[in-house]
């Protein structure tokens, strides 16, 4: 199976002197694509810093990213923007979708940033493989958390990329509602062959994929493949406690 992103060596230091943190300490990880794997790891050993350099949001100080099989590395911010535009999805805890914005607005946005156009066809169908083709003209205020995050993926979808990446998708919901997100992102996985990587703190949450991979200290620290919810959690209370 071919890797949809790839990380080679990477190391990522914020700060200097005596404040600096090693966020990524030697990353090597391939992620295949059409799979659906969660990134856990206690807090502050690097999670989000991992993905945002894999989603070219960020740069690696040294080490190689490959997405699509294409090195992010050295380009500049014109080309990442441009190339982040086509190729990446990205859904945020916090949804930040346009609060001013419809639903429909808001998921037209990357097709209107990319200089595309943006065809009400293809807008209502990106809403409803979400289940919200009846929300199209609803601004996100009229909205309930959950039917946000899934108007948040509508848009990261659009542009169909080739990678999704999640942070904490389902952090600022209820367990039902966070299920829901779940259970869709496992479908775009299972019936459209979406490859997603989704940053999690919720061992329910990463037993919906088909690997976790877990972070230490800026460092890979294992996997687990076709995890139970135990297994994940047993694999987290260890770490934490080391
Ligand atoms: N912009 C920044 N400036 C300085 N230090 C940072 C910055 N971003 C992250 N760090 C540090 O890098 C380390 C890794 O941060 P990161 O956010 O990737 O961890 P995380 O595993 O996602 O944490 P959490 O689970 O708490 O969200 C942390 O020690 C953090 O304090």
């Amino acid at each position: 199976m071919s890797s949809a992103v790839r990380l080679e060596d990477v190391y990522r230091t914020y700060g200097a002197g005596d404040s600096e943190v090693r966020a990524l300490d030697g990353v090597n990880v391939e992620f295949p694509e059409a799979t659906f794997t969660a990134v856990m790891g206690p807090s502050g050993s690097g999670k989000s810093t991992l993905l945002q350099c894999a989603a070219g949001l960020d740069r690696p100080d040294t080490g190689r990213v490959v997405v699509a099989e294409t090195e992010l590395t050295g380009r500049n911010e014109t080309s990442l923007t441009r190339f982040r535009r086509r190729h990446i999805g990205f859904v945020f805890q916090s949804f930040n979708l346009v609060s001013s914005l419809t639903a429909a607005e808001n998921v037209a946005l990357p097709l209107r940033l990319a200089g595309r156009r943006a065809p009400d066809g293809e807008i209502r169908r990106a809403l409803s493989s979400v289940g919200l083709a009846d929300r199209l003209g609803h601004r996100p205020g009229q909205l309930s958390g959950g039917q946000q995050q899934r108007v948040a993926i509508a848009r990261a979808l659009v542009v169909k990329p080739s990678v999704l990446f999640a942070d904490e998708p389902t952090g600022a919901l209820d367990s039902n509602r966070g299920r829901e997100v779940l259970a869709l992102l496992r479908g775009l996985v299972d019936e459209l062959g979406q490859t997603v990587i989704m940053v999690t703190h919720d061992p329910v949450a990463a037993f919906r994929a088909d690997r976790v991979v877990f972070l230490r200290d800026g460092r890979i620290d294992g996997d687990l493949v076709r995890p139970t919810a135990d297994a994940v959690a047993a694999r987290m209370t260890s770490l934490e406690a080391e």
